[in-house]
């Protein structure tokens, strides 16, 4: 998908919600584990309630690789689902990756040939020979980890490295790689008042803006600051929304907080663009 496409998907359905599927085991509700594949089963549901409130979706691989063979069936599968009933959503695979440059590439077919997924997340920290076998894949999309939404953000990433804070370095530097286009960024929503520093670097790019709900980050705020003239923002919630019940209805309870950020997002785009 390129970024024209996802920013009329954005338009169309007045959303720039990405929902996170973190399946944990112990936070489904109990009836699904009875299931043959209880985190597909629960994958479906929201996915099935949710999709027509958010543009993308984002499984955080950890939370399938913590189930060994089964979690990782289970993601294929998920993957699987949306892109063949739902190829108009952004599908992020949330994967933390980089490596030797021979290594990346053997990641990035992984995530982008064999999952088929549409970006993934890669840490910038071994630099331009890690990053831009991600980078060469024609229409996907390599999201580079910024300014994380945690506290541990402010150890390295915030630090001054010859007089600039690291993630800037990371943002001006990563600018200058081969197929540098198919660059986004993560950015934390509870470090909302960076965006504005962060906007004068890359000011078209989208991105990921993971921190909003259980982490505490306002959406209101990552607006003010982060919003572009062609919106530029993903902004992902995975607690708040995939656990809003743990009874039956907990696709209904989904959708339902999914729709509260979708309605405050048009009020936002409305005045906005
Ligand atoms: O800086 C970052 C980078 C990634 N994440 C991931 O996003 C989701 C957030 O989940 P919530 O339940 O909405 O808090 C999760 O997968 C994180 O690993 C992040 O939070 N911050």
């Amino acid at each position: 998908m390129t970024t024209q496409q996802l920013t009329e998907q954005i338009k169309k359905k007045q959303s720039f919600l990405c929902i996170g599927l973190d399946v944990d085991l112990n936070k489904i509700p109990q009836h699904l584990l009875q299931e043959e594949d209880p985190i597909f089963a629960f994958n479906k549901a929201i996915i099935d309630a949710t999709h027509h409130l958010c543009v993308s979706y984002k499984p955080n691989t950890a939370f399938y690789e913590a189930y060994g063979i089964k979690g990782w069936q289970a993601l294929e599968k998920t993957i699987q689902y949306l892109n063949e009933k739902h190829p108009d959503i952004f599908t992020i695979a949330d994967a933390k990756r980089g490596d030797i440059g021979n290594t990346s590439s053997m990641y990035a077919k992984a995530f982008f040939e064999d999952l088929a997924f549409d970006s993934v997340t890669v840490a910038p920290y071994m630099g331009k020979d890690s990053v831009e076998p991600f980078l060469a894949f024609k229409n996907k999309h390599t999201i580079l980890l910024a300014l994380t939404s945690n506290q541990g953000a402010f150890d390295f990433q915030t630090q001054l490295v010859d007089g600039q804070e690291l993630y800037k370095q990371v943002l001006e530097t990563s600018k200058t790689w081969e197929n540098s286009e198919n660059l986004m960024y993560v950015v934390g929503a509870t470090k909302a008042e960076y965006l504005a520093d962060i906007r004068k670097i890359v000011p078209k790019s989208f991105l990921l803006v993971p921190g909003v709900g259980a982490q505490g980050g306002n959406l209101q705020e990552v607006c003010k600051y982060g919003m572009t003239k062609n919106v530029g923002l993903l902004i992902n919630s995975s607690r708040g929304i995939i656990y809003a019940s743990n009874q039956e209805d907990f696709a209904q309870a989904a959708a339902l907080k999914a729709e509260e950020m979708q309605k405050e997002m048009a009020i936002i785009l409305n005045h906005a663009l």
